[in-house]
């Protein structure tokens, strides 16, 4: 289907929008077959300082209002020790936008502590997580140079930044991203491409429900799906769900209901190349799993040990219960490695290291290797 059809599809009949679900069920069984995955994760908020100012987050805080500013590398370790008791393979670093570009606080905090930047801090904080544990960094730091990104290469398995929208119009005045320079579509679109000139695995994705138009959501898409079409590093596209926040700017503003998800994720199955993993978060809707109808693959980073930081309101659901869920559906959940198969020749050094420990030793077929293997 064409860019124009997605478009018209805006007011499209329950009818129509049942066979393009069928479709995108169908790709997903042809190359991920019956299985759904997640990745078992601890999520570490590095700083909720941030220099930006999105209309929809509380996770951004500011100086005063979280303790010194940053975890120390003892509060990262305690996080990454209780998920390496609890099976955890993956560290997702989620962290502000450059703090110290807008707080002293931020600068003075670091050069205390002996860094010149948040993402020098942030690198420090990585290569222990990897030296020095089982798990693996995936990092959540927000927009980037080339340089910068090829030093966030050097250790991690994967690199993972939400596109979120590419409508201009949200960074007007009331608009979502207004004063949030990081927001910017043009620098979102350069980070992703750098992060593809440096074969970064890349997890991005994009929020919905948050101003956007129809149209603006399949353009995002597109421009996703060209992305990997150039570079062939994305490995996953999330497709999010806005939730309105008490004490943000968009406290009262409408949230997308199940059919908007169910639209959104059918187009992006069925404009997405099928090899690009497609994941939507289960605890973020009370009937997850009727996304299993619209082509989905992947329920995302699910923790047992920490809570979803950027919406500590959603507990996750038990992993049992996805399971149980997932299964009533006729598909079977099995838990994955950050980072799929297919980039493994991505990596050099460390992280290939920490990767074929990860992968090397689970009995499974190499285009499985990203899965755990289950008990009998
Ligand atoms: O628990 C969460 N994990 C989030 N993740 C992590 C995700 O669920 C997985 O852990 C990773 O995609 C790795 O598989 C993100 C990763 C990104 O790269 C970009 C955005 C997000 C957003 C969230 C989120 O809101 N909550
Ligand atoms: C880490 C990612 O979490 C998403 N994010 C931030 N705030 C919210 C919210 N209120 N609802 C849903 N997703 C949110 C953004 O897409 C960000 O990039
Ligand atoms: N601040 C970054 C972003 O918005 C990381 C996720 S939000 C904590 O992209
Ligand atoms: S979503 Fe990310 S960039 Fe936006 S305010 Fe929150 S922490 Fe900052």
């Amino acid at each position: 289907m064409k860019c124009e059809q997605w478009y018209q599809l805006a007011d499209a009949r329950a009818d129509d929008w049942q066979a393009l679900m069928q479709a995108a069920c169908a790709k997903r069984e042809a190359h991920w077959g019956r299985q759904i995955s997640y990745s078992r994760k601890v999520f570490i908020p590095l700083t909720n300082l941030c220099r930006d100012r999105c209309g929809y987050c509380t996770f951004v805080k500011q100086p005063g209002q979280c303790g010194a500013g940053y975890l120390s590398g003892a509060e990262v370790l305690s996080i990454v020790r209780r998920g390496e008791r609890l099976g955890c393979k993956e560290a997702l670093f989620s962290l502000g936008e450059k703090p110290e570009r807008r707080y002293p606080e931020a600068r003075a905090w670091l050069a205390d502590s002996g860094y010149a930047s948040t993402l020098d801090y942030l690198l420090a904080q990585c290569l222990r997580v990897l030296q020095e544990s089982t798990l693996i960094p995936h990092i959540n730091c927000g927009t980037a140079s080339i340089e910068e990104l090829s030093r966030i290469k050097a250790v991690c398995a994967s690199f993972g930044m939400m596109l979120e929208s590419l409508s201009p119009r949200l960074l007007h005045k009331g608009g979502a991203h207004h004063a949030c320079p990081d927001k910017v579509p043009k620098r979102r679109l350069a980070t992703l491409a750098a992060a593809g000139e440096l074969q970064l695995a890349t997890t991005s994705g994009i929020l919905i429900g948050i101003g956007e138009t129809w149209r603006e959501r399949i353009d995002s898409l597109y421009a996703l799906a060209e992305l990997h079409q150039r570079y062939g590093h994305i490995q996953e596209v999330i497709v999010q769900n806005f939730r309105a926040k008490a004490g943000t700017k968009m406290a009262q503003f409408p949230e997308p209901t199940m059919d908007d998800m169910l639209r959104t994720l059918t187009a992006a199955r069925l404009i997405l190349p099928v090899e690009v993993s497609l994941q939507a978060p289960p605890n973020l809707q009370e009937h997850f799993e009727r996304y299993l109808q619209a082509g989905i693959n992947d329920f995302g980073g699910i923790s047992p040990v920490t809570q979803d930081h950027i919406n500590p309101e959603r507990a996750w659901p038990a992993i049992g219960e996805i399971a149980r869920r997932t299964k009533a559906c006729g598909l079977q959940l099995v838990e994955r490695l950050s980072l799929y198969p297919a980039f493994q020749p991505f990596l050099r050094g460390t992280p290939a290291k920490a990767i074929a420990a990860q992968a090397g030793d689970n009995g499974l077929a190499r285009e499985q290797s990203h899965l755990v293997a289950q008990e009998a």
